[in-house]
C-alpha cells in the first residue's frame, strides 16, 4: 500500500513517532511548523513563501474592493451600465459603436488589472448603444497573462455592482469543426471548461453569497432566448450560411494545441478553441447575469499532421480575420442590443 507507507516516511523523516495509527494529526504538524513566543504565532514562512502568499491575496478581490471600482467608473461616467461586452482579440471596434463614450483606461481604474495582449486596448468604454447603457471591455484578462482566473474574470462583477443585467462574451477563436470556415461566427450554446478539468475555477476559494452561490449550476448558461433572436439576426444580415451554434472550449494557452489535442477536443465535442471567455461566463451565471457569447472563427484547427507552415495557427492571422469581420460581428451586436432594448 503505497498510500499508507508514504505517510510513515513523513513521520519518520520528522525525527518523531506517530501515533499508534503511525500518521501524524494536521494539529500536531501545524504546532511543529510555528514558534509560540509570548502567545503571539510566529511566521516559519522563508521571504519567498511569505511573498508568493502575499501575492496570492492580492489577487483576491472582496466584495467591498468590486464595489469601490464599480462606483468609482458609475460614478465617474454618470452611468448605470444594462449591458457589459467584452472584446475579444482584434474585436475591440465593437466598443467604437457606443455613443457619448466616456473611456477608462484600465491604468487609472484603481485595483484593475493592465491589458498585455496585441489587439486588447486596456480601456473600459461606457456610454449608449442602440438607446440601452452599456460597458465594454476593450481588452480582456487571460490566464496565460499570469492572471489567476478569479482575476482574469474580475471584471465581471465590476459590471454586475454597475448595474450590468446581460454579458455580451466575444472572442477570436479556431474552428475544430470541420464545417466551420475561417470568418464564420459561432454562437456559443455551451462549453467545456478544461481548466476546470484541472481543478483551476475563478470561484475557488471562499464564496461570498452576495455574488451567487457556493455550487452554482451551469445547465442552460447561454440564454436561448438571446441565440434564437442573433440566428434572426444572422438571417436578416443574410449571413446565416456562415453562422453556427456550437461548443466552446477554452485551454490555459499561451501555446496553439497540438494535432492530438485537437482530436481530443472534436472527440469531446468541442467545435471551437480559445484561451478566455469560460471563466468570464461561470462568473456572470455565478451573479445571475443572462449571458450571449459568440466565437469569430479565425483559423481553421489542422487535424492532420503536415509540415505545412500555412496550416500553424498565429497571432497575426488572428488578428488580421478579426479586422476583417469587424463589420459583421459589430452589426450583430448592435442588432442584438436593440432587440434587448424593445424588450427593457
Ligand atoms: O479569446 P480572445 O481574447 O478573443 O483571444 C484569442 O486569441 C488569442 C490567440 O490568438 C488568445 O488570447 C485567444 O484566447
Ligand atoms: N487556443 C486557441 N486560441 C485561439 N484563438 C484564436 N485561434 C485560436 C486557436 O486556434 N486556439
Amino acid at each position: 500500500m503505497t498510500g499508507y507507507n508514504s505517510q510513515n516516511d513523513v513521520a519518520s523523516s520528522n525525527g518523531n513517532q506517530a501515533g499508534a495509527t503511525g500518521h501524524k494529526s494536521t494539529e500536531y504538524i501545524a504546532q511543529e511548523n510555528h514558534t509560540r513566543s509570548d502567545n503571539r504565532i510566529v511566521c516559519s514562512l522563508t521571504p519567498d513563501e511569505f511573498r508568493a502568499v502575499r501575492m496570492m491575496s492580492e489577487d483576491m478581490y472582496p466584495y467591498e474592493m468590486i464595489q469601490e471600482i464599480a462606483d468609482f467608473l458609475v460614478k465617474g461616467s454618470g452611468i448605470r451600465p444594462k449591458i457589459g461586452i467584452i472584446c475579444g482579440s482584434g474585436l475591440g471596434s465593437l466598443a467604437d459603436l457606443i455613443q457619448n463614450p466616456k473611456v477608462f483606461e484600465y491604468s487609472k481604474i484603481p485595483n484593475f488589472p493592465v491589458s498585455t495582449v496585441e489587439g486588447h486596448a486596456g480601456k473600459l468604454v461606457v456610454g449608449c448603444l442602440e438607446g440601452v447603457n452599456v460597458m465594454a471591455m476593450q481588452g480582456r484578462f487571460h490566464y496565460y497573462e499570469g492572471y489567476p482566473l478569479a482575476k482574469c474574470s474580475m471584471p465581471v462583477r465590476v459590471m454586475k455592482l454597475c448595474g450590468v443585467e446581460y454579458l455580451f462574451a466575444t472572442n477570436a477563436a479556431g474552428g475544430i469543426n470541420p464545417k466551420y470556415a475561417v470568418g464564420d461566427i459561432m454562437l456559443m450554446h455551451d462549453h467545456v471548461n478544461m481548466l476546470g478539468f484541472a481543478g483551476n475555477s475563478p470561484l475557488q476559494g471562499p464564496n461570498d453569497p452576495r455574488f451567487g452561490p457556493r455550487f452554482p449550476a451551469l445547465v442552460n448558461s447561454y440564454n436561448k432566448d438571446l441565440i434564437n433572436k442573433a440566428i434572426d439576426i444572422s438571417k436578416a444580415m443574410g449571413i446565416e450560411s456562415s453562422v453556427h451554434v456550437g461548443v466552446y472550449s477554452c485551454l490555459g494557452g499561451p501555446t496553439y494545441e497540438t494535432i492530438a489535442e485537437l482530436r481530443a477536443l472534436r472527440m469531446m465535442g468541442v467545435d471551437a478553441v480559445g484561451m478566455s471567455t469560460v471563466h468570464e461566463v461561470i462568473t456572470a451565471r455565478h451573479c445571475d447575469m443572462k449571458v450571449f457569447a459568440f466565437s469569430l472563427i479565425t483559423n481553421k484547427c489542422a487535424t492532420e499532421y503536415s509540415e505545412k507552415k500555412d496550416e500553424e495557427a498565429n497571432h497575426d492571422e488572428v488578428m488580421a480575420v478579426a479586422k476583417n469581420k469587424q463589420k459583421a460581428c459589430c452589426e450583430m451586436v448592435s442588432r442584438l442590443v436593440a432587440e434587448i432594448q424593445k424588450s427593457l
